[in-house]
């Protein structure tokens, strides 16, 4: 069976002054990746609710809101019940990560675990058992346009192989770095999802290089 690959792109790499028409932009996209930074998880400051509340009103594609922020127990709720697609939360930051994702489950929304470079997944395979999706970064959490850390890449190997045995049944999404010199061996490791910032929002034709990198996926994905 052909594997359609989903493209998430990533705003944090768009005009955050013009953020319906770039969302318009990538209306091919699959998500619409929204980096939400504290300033404190990461050494970095977005945007929050309100501009995902706006954002909400300007878009039909699903958002798919990446939280990186501190006390996603108490925050990450009020994602899923503006109606976020997925709400993602970091391992590392959640101090219950089942009940979250039942909270969110329970707003609506699909619930996402993110797992920084040096985090392993071994730990988090019963609790990705509630979980819609893996988040496994690709890059140290804070900024966009950085370099592709291959060596994560086993670790999308393993949640692969989790959810083709049955143990898991989750999207693996991946995020930081991705681009058309990246994305295939992504791929082949056998991600679902990849989300893109400056690949896209670089690009002279942010549609259209959605539409390239779906490609680039589609033929290095593996058969399932
Ligand atoms: O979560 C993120 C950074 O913490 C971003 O989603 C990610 O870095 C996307 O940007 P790029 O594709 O340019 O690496
Ligand atoms: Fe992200």
């Amino acid at each position: 069976m052909v594997h359609q690959p989903m493209i998430a792109p990533s705003i944090l790499s768009a005009d955050f002054a013009r953020l319906a028409e770039e969302a318009a932009a990538v209306s091919g996209a699959d998500w619409l990746h929204v980096d939400v930074m504290d300033a404190h998880f990461v050494p970095n400051l977005t945007i929050g609710l309100p501009v995902v509340k706006s954002l909400l009103r300007a878009t039909d594609i699903p958002l798919d809101c990446h939280l990186m922020i501190e006390d996603p127990d108490r925050w990450a709720i009020g994602y899923a019940e503006a109606g976020a697609y997925n709400v993602t939360v970091h391992a590392e930051a959640a101090a219950d990560p089942v009940q979250l994702a039942k909270n969110l489950r329970a707003a609506g929304a699909k619930a996402g675990l993110s797992l920084k470079p040096g985090t392993p997944i071994e730990p988090y395979v019963d609790v990705l058992k509630h979980y819609d999706t893996l988040l496994v970064m690709s890059v140290e959490p804070g900024f966009g346009g950085q370099k592709f850390m291959a060596d994560v890449l086993d670790k999308a190997r393993t949640a692969r192989r989790l959810v083709d045995t049955g143990h898991l049944r989750l999207v693996v999404e991946i995020d930081g770095g991705i681009n058309a010199d990246t994305i295939e061996q992504a791929a082949e490791a056998g991600v679902d999802c990849f989300v893109a910032g400056s690949a896209v929002y670089d690009a002279t034709d942010p549609g259209q290089a959605v539409a390239r990198l779906r490609a680039q996926a589609a033929q290095a994905s593996p058969a399932r």
